[in-house]
């Protein structure tokens, strides 16, 4: 399950190895877990955690590395949907998680003990969220503080205090106020400032699930909704739930869908009819809008800063069979003696519309490190309106709930430059949900504002977009 991010990784970040000074070869591990089964899966998900939350690295490309090099590798399948499983309870459920440890730790997570929080986060997800026995949770978190030079000395304690979690950890989490506590305060704050406290609660609630799985087709949204058991969305994508790796999924090897959110698919489609123009998609990897907009016919340059992630969207509009030029670049200082029909920016952002697929992102991003990006922001789209043919159309995206970062952006962009202005969005480009269209002619999706039957099958990024044109 874990590679069901690899096709489309939308972070920038690389990931880092996460061998510990007292790591036991590979060979020797395989042993220990032949001796204790579920050992190998429960010592991944411990450095995947300590990488995400003590490193601070990104959880696709930690995931990533760990499937290719590292304790996923030599997993069987079984194994690594436990790890995958264990890692996400312990990200989206963290507040509780934490509230219940430190109930029974008096002095709080001890300093200086290397994967110990890891290690006791993952096993109170077990033995809180996941029905794992209270034995095996308890003796392989032990066991796993003795391969860590820095956590060996706490092994009593971790033993003492999971099994205490293992005997109140249920009830004390019944009591707490879930969505609340699995929410940063800073985020709960801004959203019930700006959207309210129901849709606040609503947007954490849908947090602490799974999200389904939805791909943009090519060709036949009903055909590949009825091969895959899956549900046609509005706007022609289909819903499912995801079971497995998702380059397994029929259709992924002949290039028949991509990877691709129900919001993240508006963007791209507010340019209308778009064949035969020249598109600039300014920060393009890994790929997904340049993918649409090449299938609509247009004729794309995709632009990212970095190599990695322009490398990824070759080989993703390759196996889609799309054509697509590319150039490497930071879209802020760009330049180009050709100007454009139409130009993209889906920005860099904090991407706190994504913590329901991405919920590291809760706690790699901070309030404080929104100035910088909406200053980033500002540059490229100020590059970007120098890049426009009049006339042309430039569409603005993020994927981040937080108003400066999108409504705020277009503002003040409108103040800078008087020619531009609002092509306002109409409620039949988004499927008649006008609840998404603003006072002033954008777009902002909330998780919660797409429902279906099933409330599993439920909700959507937070997106914003806007559509500006530039006078003749
Ligand atoms: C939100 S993601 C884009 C997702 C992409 N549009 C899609 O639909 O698949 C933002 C991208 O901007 C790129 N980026 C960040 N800063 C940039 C800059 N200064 N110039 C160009 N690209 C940049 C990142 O590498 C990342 O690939």
């Amino acid at each position: 399950m874990a590679e069901q991010f690899a096709p489309l990784l939308c972070s920038s970040k690389k990931a880092i190895p996460m061998a510990s000074p007292a790591a036991p070869s590979r060979a020797s591990e395989a042993r220990a877990s032949d001796a204790q089964v579920g050992l190998a899966a429960r010592r991944a998900a411990a450095d995947v955690l300590t990488a995400i939350l003590v490193k601070k690295q990104p959880l696709d490309l930690t995931l990533g590395k760990s499937l290719s090099t590292g304790h996923m590798a030599n997993l069987p399948p079984r194994d690594r949907a436990l790890t995958r499983a264990i890692v996400m309870a312990s990200l989206r459920h963290k507040g509780q998680l934490d509230a219940i440890l430190l109930r029974f730790l008096e002095k709080g997570f001890p300093p200086k003990s290397g994967t110990l929080y890891a290690i006791l986060l993952s096993a109170a997800a077990q033995l809180v969220l996941l029905e794992t026995p209270a034995h095996a949770a308890i003796d392989l978190a032990v066991t796993l503080t003795r391969y860590d030079a820095q956590a060996k000395r706490f092994d009593k304690l971790a033993n003492a205090v999971l099994r205490k979690v293992s005997q109140q950890g249920k009830a004390l989490a019944d009591e707490m106020d879930a969505a609340k506590v699995n929410t940063p305060d800073w985020l709960w704050e801004r959203w019930s400032r700006y959207y309210g406290e129901e849709n606040t609660r609503a947007i954490a609630e849908l947090n602490m699930l799974e999200p389904p799985l939805d791909l943009t087709v090519k060709s036949d949204p009903e055909g590949w909704a009825k091969r895959l058991d899956g549900h046609v969305l509005p706007g022609g994508g289909v819903r499912l739930i995801p079971k497995g790796r998702i380059e397994a999924i029929e259709g992924y090897d002949e290039g028949a869908w991509w990877v691709q959110d129900l919001a993240a698919s508006l963007p791209a489609k507010l340019f209308k009819d778009i064949a035969g123009k020249r598109v600039l998609d300014l920060c393009a990897a890994p790929g997904g809008k340049s993918a649409q907009l090449a299938a609509a016919g247009a004729s794309v340059l995709a632009l990212d800063i970095s190599e990695n992630r322009l490398k990824v969207l070759k080989e993703n509009l390759k196996r889609l069979d799309l054509p697509c030029d590319t150039a490497l670049g930071d879209a802020a200082t760009w330049y180009s003696e050709e100007r454009f029909d139409a130009i993209l920016l889906d920005a860099p952002c904090s991407s706190t519309g994504t913590i329901r697929r991405h919920p590291d992102i809760a706690y790699l991003k901070t309030e404080e490190d929104l100035p910088s990006m909406v200053n980033l922001q500002r540059r490229l789209l100020d590059n970007a309106a120098k890049l426009l043919k009049p006339g042309g159309t430039l569409v603005y995206s993020t994927c981040s709930l937080e108003p400066e970062e999108g409504e705020g952006q277009i503002a003040s962009l409108l103040s800078t430059h008087g020619r531009l202005h609002i092509d306002r969005i109409q409620p039949d480009e988004v499927f008649g949900h006008s609840a998404w269209i603003t006072q002033t002619g954008t777009l902002r999706t909330l998780p919660p504002s797409f429902k279906m039957d099933a409330p599993e099958l439920g909700g959507m990024d937070g997106f914003f977009a806007a559509r500006l044109v530039l006078a003749s």
